[in-house]
């Protein structure tokens, strides 16, 4: 499968949710998640990113499996790390999963993991997915100690959930970065890799990346898929893109 390489420090990587959302919302194969996928690839797209959920209210398992052997990117599953996608992580091989904290029934990704309470649970986890030779991700906050807790599991990198970054930059864009400066920090300081993702848009993502241009990756889905409908998904892409140079 030839694989696909677009020239970029910072990678952007569609998270493609919100694709099968519309898709289960009427039952049938319209719009269809892997091409939809393919299409993302093809458009410039450095990755492609899903979050198969318990219930399945978007990405399916089944999606999870179909999208592996066909991506010409990386491909990151995200997902709590219940047995279940314990065991679908390690039988996928995606290149990348990211550990998120969330529970079964919340709506959507709305914190980052403890990471000193949890450390031992984290550990055990990751240790499976790093034996596999998945490159592993966790979860948090704009917070050093939790950066650091990250790095003691052994994790291969963090993403930092930025939420509270997007609710606060159109207020004051220096205050909102500040944590996320310093956390970044940290994680280059511990030899992390550093991800970032929830909330990312046309408004808030070129002021984040020249602020941390060290970023490896940003995962992008509800803002990205939702201008989509106004740009088309091409552009879109690329107007993504273009904040990461
Ligand atoms: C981890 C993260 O912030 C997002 O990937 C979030 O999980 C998106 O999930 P939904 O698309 O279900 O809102
Ligand atoms: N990890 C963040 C992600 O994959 C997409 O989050 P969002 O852009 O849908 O908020």
């Amino acid at each position: 499968m030839r694989q696909i390489l677009h020239k970029t420090m910072t990678k952007l990587s569609v998270n493609i949710n919100k694709i099968a959302t519309l898709r289960n919302a009427r039952g049938g194969d319209v719009p269809n998640v892997v091409k939809v996928a393919l299409d993302c690839e093809t458009f410039g797209a450095d990755g492609i990113t899903v979050h198969p959920r318990p219930d399945e209210r978007h990405i399916r398992q089944a999606d999870v499996y179909d999208l592996r052997p066909l991506l010409r990117t990386e491909f990151n599953i995200e997902g709590y790390p219940s047995p279940e996608f314990i065991d679908l992580v390690l039988k996928v091989k995606p290149h990348q999963v990211t550990l998120v904290p969330d529970s079964p029934s919340q709506i959507t990704s709305n914190s980052g993991w403890d990471t000193k309470v949890n450390l031992e649970f984290l550990r055990e986890v990751l240790d499976q997915f790093n034996s596999a030779g998945i490159r592993t991700s966790v979860f948090v906050a704009a917070d050093p100690e939790m950066v650091e807790y990250a790095a003691k599991a052994g994790a291969d990198r963090v993403e930092l959930y930025t939420e509270p970054y997007a609710t606060d930059y159109p207020k004051d864009p220096e205050a909102a970065i500040a944590p996320f400066i310093e956390a970044a920090k940290t994680a280059r300081k511990l030899g992390l890799g550093l991800n970032a993702g929830h909330d990312l848009s046309l408004v808030n993502l070129n002021y984040f990346y020249k602020n941390i241009s060290w970023l490896d990756e940003v995962s992008i889905g509800h803002a990205l898929i939702s201008d989509a409908l106004y740009l088309g998904l091409e552009r879109t892409i690329q107007e993504y893109k273009n904040c990461l140079r």
